[in-house]
């Protein structure tokens, strides 16, 4: 296949979309994010990276940076993850909180806000830095030392981050917090504010298409394991829109709020797309246009 010009031809398809969503604002410094950018790149198992538009330019990875968090944390501690969060769909967008009090603060699954602060809370306790864990995750399997958080987007984001704060000190309030709630929430939001490439993210995201090998051979994960965090992402990774992504890319994907777009085809290679516009749940428009694009041309499906 020449993934050259199907990613060509895949964001020629996107770019007819009608309207390309609004940029993030809630947090002020997304809201700079250039709104025309778009890039796309796929990296293979065999070693094949491909890329076209903005593929080498830096963007905030947001919650893309959830799937790299339960990898690391499942990694490190192991199923016992689970006591502390679920693995359904929550059907709610990403940042709400009304699930928490009837379910005794224990969030839905990993990829919604609560759920990605309780990884990072175990990821802290196991680590003891664990926006360094992503951080270096990332360099290593990218190869890109400059991989680093924006400390301008994690100040911004600490700013107006009364939602994740009250969701945090909700579950502190029901002891599923280890860790004081300000260190949680300082890795949380630095962790969403590492800035990468779809080059970077697409060669990061290969782990899970290796099933749970490293980019040096060593396994992060068990087969059995990195199945599992797929399954994850195909029903969570997407929050309330994750019928609609299995529906139109079908493969697992994470997405973030800066735009970006990971996805897994187990076997064969990894995906990653950015254009800031986004849909009301959150999504890249253009993102998930392409790579339903891309996807329908070459036939990469997990179905
Ligand atoms: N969906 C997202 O990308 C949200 C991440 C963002 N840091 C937040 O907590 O709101």
């Amino acid at each position: 296949m020449d993934y050259q010009v199907l990613l060509q031809d895949a964001m020629e398809q996107a770019r007819r979309m009608p309207a390309r969503g609004r940029v993030a604002d809630y947090i002020p410094a997304l809201a700079e994010a250039d709104p025309l950018a778009f890039g796309m790149a796929i990296a293979t198992v065999d070693g094949g990276v491909f890329g076209a538009g903005d593929w080498q330019r830096p963007f905030s990875i947001q919650s893309v940076s959830k799937l790299f968090t339960l990898a690391l944390a499942l990694a490190e501690g192991g199923e016992g993850l689970w006591r502390g969060v679920g693995r359904e769909p929550s059907g709610n967008p990403f940042n709400s909180l009304v699930q928490l009090e009837s379910e005794q603060g224990i969030p839905r699954n990993p990829f919604i806000n609560a759920g990605a602060l309780v990884v990072t809370d175990r990821l802290l306790e196991l680590t003891g830095d664990a926006v360094g864990a992503v951080r270096d995750f990332l360099r290593t399997e990218s190869g890109n030392p400059e991989v680093a958080a924006d400390d301008t987007v994690a100040a911004s984001e600490a700013r107006h981050g009364h939602r994740n704060a009250a969701m945090a000190h909700f579950m502190a309030s029901y002891g599923n917090l280890r860790n004081p709630v300000d260190s949680v929430l300082a890795h949380y939001y630095a962790h969403c504010a590492i800035a990468a490439s779809c080059r970077d993210l697409a060669l990061a995201g290969l782990f899970l298409a290796r099933h749970g090998v490293r980019v040096d051979g060593s396994r992060l994960l068990s087969r059995s394991e990195a199945k599992r965090i797929n399954a994850v992402l195909l029903t969570c990774g997407t929050y309330d829109a994750a019928g609609e992504f299995a529906y139109r890319v079908g493969l697992p994907g994470k997405s973030g709020v800066g735009g970006g777009v990971l996805a897994v085809l187990p076997g064969r290679g990894a995906a990653c797309v950015w254009s800031p516009g986004l849909d009301a749940a959150g999504n890249s428009v253009l993102g998930v246009a392409a790579l339903d694009a891309l996807t329908t041309a070459t036939g990469w499906s997990v179905f």
